[in-house]
C-alpha cells in the first residue's frame, strides 16, 4: 500500500480552499490509503497523470474537481511514499508543476524544491551584471566551503551573481529551502562553522551515509520541518478535518531539536526574537516530557492569566484533548502558583496589593520617616536589592552587594534606610496585605522545607521574572536532569527584571539555544521593529552577557508598516477609525485587529470613536472569549504574548514613550535611568511585533525618539 506525505507548501493552499474543495482533497487522499500503486495509476476519478515538459519526471497531477488539481511527487525508485505538494487551479497546475525540481540536499539530506526554470533564465543575465559589480556577497567563501554546506552546482552559480542581501531576498522563493537558509546566515556574517552547526547539523540525520542520493522516501523522512508523513487513516482524517495549525505539525529543525531532545542534564534556556516560536517550543517540550514517563507532573508557567489561558487551549490542541495527559500539567502564572503553595501550606494568605497601592505605601513611609529618598527610590531598593537577594535582616542588608544600582549607599545610609523597610512591612501586616513578590518569597521558603511539587518545570515569557519568582520555580522541582526548560526574549523585557540565573541555582551554561526564524510577522514589520531596538544592547536572559537579534528573519512578506504623525490626537484617532474600516473592508475580522496605546486614557477615546463609527470593540483586560467579535484594545503592556493579523499602535509621542514619570531621573540613579529607558523602548518593540500582516504606528505632535529615524 502506498504511503502519503504532505509538504508544508500544500497547507498554504489547502487552508484557503472552499469546504467542498477540501472535501474533494480528502476523498482523493483516501484513495492513496485504499488502493495499491497500480490501482492508483489506473483510477479514473483520480486521474494521476504525468506533467508534460516537467523538469522533475516524478511530477504528477491528480484531479480534485473540474477546477482544482493536486500536484503530487510520485516515487520512481521503487519506494512507495507519495508527496502532496500543492493544490492549484487546473490551468496553473501544469505550469507550476513543470517548473519545480525536487532534490535531496547533499549536506542536510532533506528534500528541497526550487524553481529550476526561473533560476536558469535569470542566472546568465545576472552573471553579466556580476562581472561588472564592485563586490559580491559570497566572494569570501570558496566553492568548497559552500559545497560542504550543501550548496549544489546550480545554486552555486546563482549565488556567485548575488551582490547584496536585497538580491538574495529576491531569490528566496526560487532557491531550495535549506540552501537559501545557509546563504542567508552567511550573508548575515555567521561563520561557515556556525552555519554548519545551526542549519546543517540540526537537520542531517545522525546516521547519514556517504551517499546523498538516497530514496525519495528517505529524503522525505529526513524533512520533518517541512513534510508530514501520514502513518494511519485516523491521522489523515484528523489533520485534513480540523482547522490547520501548522505549529502542531511542522517544527523548524531548531525548534524540534530543543523541544524533542530526549533529555538535558540540567536547566535549558531557549531565546529568540518575537514570534520565533518559543511558546510553541515550550508546548512541544511539555508533550515530550509527558511521553517520557507515565506519571510525571509538569508545571508550565507564563506571565499573565490571559497567556496562561491561551497556553491551556493550545496545549489541549497539541495533546488532542487527552484528559489524562492534560491532568498531569499545571498551567498557571508564577504568582498564582506561589499563591497556591502558600495557601496550601500556610493555611491562609494575605491579599496582595497592586503596584499603585505599593507606591502609595512607600510614599507614606518616606513622609513619616522624613527620609532623603523619593518613594520611587525606596520601592526600587526594596525590589531590586532587598527582595531580589531575599535580605531579611539589617545585617544581611549591610553585607549585601548593590551591584547594578547606580548610586552608592554607605553603611550609615543603609542603616538609615532599613527602618523604612521595616515600616513598609509592618504597614502591610497591619492591613493584612502583602505583595506578589513577598508571596513568592514565602512560597520558596515553604517549598524548600516541604519539597518540590513537580518533576519538570517549563517557563515561558521568562524575561520578566524577578529573582523572588525564580526562587519559587527553582524550589518547585528538584535540581537535576530535565528540571527547568526556560524560554524568553530579553528584547521584550518590560518589567525591569534583572537576574543572574546561575546565582539562583539555575545554571544554563552549555544548554542555551536560540531560535531565529520568525513565524508571525512579515520581514517588513520585523525589519522596521528591529530598528526600534538597534541603538541599544540588552542583557541576555541569564544575566551573563548581552543578547542579539542577528540572524533574526521571517519568510513572510507584506506591506511596509504605515508610520505617520498627525497634528492632533483627534486627527490621529480619526485616521485609525478609517484604517480599521479599511482592514475590515479587506475581509479582516474585527477580532483579528489589535489596537494599543501606552495609556488607558487614549484607549478610552479610541473605544468611543470606534464604537460611534459602528465598529465592534472590546478590551483585552475584560478577557473576551476568542469567538467574541470586536477589535481588541489593550495597553502596550497587555499586548505581551498576543498576536493579531493587523495591529495599530497609537500615541507614540515623545511624552508617552518613554513615559517620563516611569523613568528615574539620571541624577537620582544613572543606571536605573538607563534601564528604565530601555524598558520603555522594549515596550514599544513588544507592541509593534504583535502584527502578523500589517502594522500601523502613529503619534500626534512630537514623535517618540524611539521610532527609527526620529532620535
Ligand atoms: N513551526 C511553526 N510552524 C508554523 N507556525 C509556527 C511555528 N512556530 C511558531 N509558529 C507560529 O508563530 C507565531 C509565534 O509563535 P510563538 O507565540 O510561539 O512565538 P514566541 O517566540 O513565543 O513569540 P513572542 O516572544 O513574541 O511572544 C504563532 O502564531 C505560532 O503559531
Amino acid at each position: 500500500m502506498p504511503q502519503l506525505a504532505f509538504a508544508s507548501s500544500f497547507w498554504e493552499s489547502y487552508d484557503l480552499l472552499e469546504k467542498p474543495v477540501k472535501a474533494g482533497v480528502r476523498k482523493a487522499m483516501q484513495k492513496f490509503q485504499q488502493l495499491t500503486v497500480p490501482e492508483l495509476q489506473a483510477d479514473k476519478g483520480l486521474h494521476l497523470e504525468s506533467v508534460e515538459n516537467a523538469r522533475d519526471p516524478r511530477m504528477r497531477t491528480i484531479r480534485i474537481n473540474d477546477f482544482w488539481r493536486g500536484v503530487v511527487l510520485a516515487p520512481d525508485d521503487g519506494t512507495d511514499v507519495f508527496l502532496l505538494v500543492n493544490v492549484v487551479p487546473h490551468d496553473e497546475a501544469y505550469t507550476w508543476a513543470a517548473k519545480r525540481l525536487y532534490t535531496t540536499n547533499a549536506a542536510t539530506r532533506g528534500l528541497e524544491v526550487r524553481n529550476v526554470v526561473a533560476l536558469e533564465q535569470l542566472t546568465p543575465a545576472l552573471e553579466k551584471a556580476a562581472a561588472a559589480a564592485d563586490s559580491l556577497l559570497f566572494a569570501k567563501f570558496s566553492d568548497h566551503v559552500l559545497r560542504e554546506l550543501g550548496i549544489d552546482e546550480q545554486v552555486l552559480r546563482a549565488a556567485r551573481t548575488i551582490v547584496d542581501k536585497a538580491q538574495l531576498q529576491a531569490f528566496e522563493k526560487l532557491l531550495p529551502e535549506d540552501q537559501f537558509e545557509v546563504l542567508y546566515f552567511l550573508a548575515d556574517d555567521f561563520s561557515p562553522e556556525e552555519v554548519y552547526r545551526d542549519v546543517v547539523a540540526v537537520r542531517r540525520p545522525a546516521d547519514a551515509g556517504p551517499d546523498p542520493d538516497e530514496s525519495l522516501a528517505v529524503a522525505i523522512a529526513n524533512t520533518t520541518g517541512r513534510i508530514k508523513l501520514v502513518t494511519d487513516r485516523d491521522e489523515l482524517d484528523e489533520i485534513l478535518g480540523k482547522p490547520f495549525a501548522a505549529w502542531r505539525i511542522f517544527l523548524h529543525p531548531s525548534q524540534r531539536r530543543v523541544a524533542y531532545r530526549a533529555s538535558y542534564s540540567g536547566p535549558v534556556q531557549v531565546t529568540g526574537g518575537p514570534g520565533t516560536g518559543k511558546t510553541v517550543a515550550a508546548l512541544h517540550r511539555v508533550k515530550h516530557l509527558l511521553s517520557r514517563s507515565p506519571d510525571s507532573r509538569v508545571l508550565l508557567t507564563t506571565y499573565t492569566n490571559a497567556l496562561a489561558a491561551s497556553l491551556r487551549e493550545n496545549l489541549a490542541l497539541l495533546l488532542d484533548h487527552d484528559a489524562a495527559l492534560l491532568d498531569r500539567v499545571e498551567v498557571t502564572t508564577v504568582n498564582a502558583y506561589a499563591h497556591g503553595v502558600v495557601g496550601r501550606l500556610d493555611g491562609h494568605i494575605p491579599s496582595p496589593i497592586g503596584d499603585r497601592e505599593e507606591r502609595r505605601l512607600w510614599q507614606r513611609v518616606a513622609k513619616k520617616l522624613g527620609l532623603p529618598w523619593t518613594e520611587q527610590f525606596l520601592a526600587q531598593e526594596y525590589r531590586h536589592v532587598i527582595l531580589a537577594q531575599d535580605l531579611r535582616t539589617l545585617e544581611a542588608y549591610l553585607a549585601a552587594s548593590r551591584r547594578g544600582r547606580g548610586s552608592a549607599l554607605s553603611a550609615a545610609r543603609r542603616q538609615q534606610l532599613w527602618p523604612a523597610v521595616e515600616l513598609f512591612e509592618s504597614m502591610l501586616r497591619e492591613q493584612k496585605a502583602t505583595t506578589h513578590l513577598k508571596v513568592c518569597a514565602r512560597a520558596a521558603e515553604l517549598l524548600a522545607a516541604s519539597g518540590p511539587t513537580h518533576d519538570h518545570v517549563v517557563v515561558d515569557e521568562a524575561q520578566d521574572l524577578h529573582p523572588a519568582q525564580w526562587r519559587v520555580l527553582r524550589a518547585a522541582v528538584a535540581p537535576g536532569r530535565d528540571d527547568l526548560f526556560i524560554t524568553g526574549d530579553p528584547h521584550q523585557r518590560i518589567y525591569d527584571a534583572r537576574v543572574s540565573l546561575g546565582a539562583l541555582g539555575i545554571p544554563v551554561t552549555g544548554r542555551t539555544h536560540r531560535l531565529r526564524l520568525n513565524y508571525r510577522s512579515t520581514e517588513e514589520t520585523l525589519t522596521w521593529s528591529t530598528g526600534v531596538m538597534s541603538p541599544v544592547t540588552v542583557d541576555d536572559l541569564g544575566g551573563d552577557g548581552s543578547d542579539t537579534l542577528v540572524g533574526y528573519r521571517s519568510l513572510l512578506h507584506g506591506r511596509r508598516p504605515h508610520v505617520a504623525g498627525y497634528g492632533s490626537e483627534q486627527e490621529e484617532v480619526a485616521a485609525l477609525v478609517e484604517r480599521v474600516r479599511e482592514w475590515i473592508g479587506q475581509g479582516i475580522r474585527p477580532a483579528e485587529i489589535g489596537v494599543c496605546a501606552r495609556f488607558n486614557v487614549l484607549l478610552d477615546k479610541i473605544y468611543d470613536k470606534l464604537d460611534a463609527a459602528g465598529v465592534p470593540v472590546v478590551r483585552v483586560r475584560d478577557q473576551p472569549a476568542a469567538d467574541v467579535e470586536g477589535v481588541r484594545l489593550a495597553t502596550m503592556h497587555a499586548m505581551k504574548g498576543l498576536e493579531f493579523r493587523c495591529v495599530a499602535v497609537l500615541g507614540v509621542t515623545a511624552g508617552a514613550v518613554p513615559f517620563a514619570r516611569e523613568v528615574t531621573p539620571a541624577e537620582v540613579d544613572a543606571l536605573q535611568h538607563e534601564s528604565d529607558l530601555l524598558r520603555e523602548r522594549c515596550l514599544l518593540f513588544v507592541a509593534c511585533t504583535r502584527a502578523r500582516e500589517e502594522l500601523s504606528v502613529s503619534w500626534s505632535g512630537k514623535a517618540s525618539p524611539f521610532l527609527p529615524g526620529q532620535a
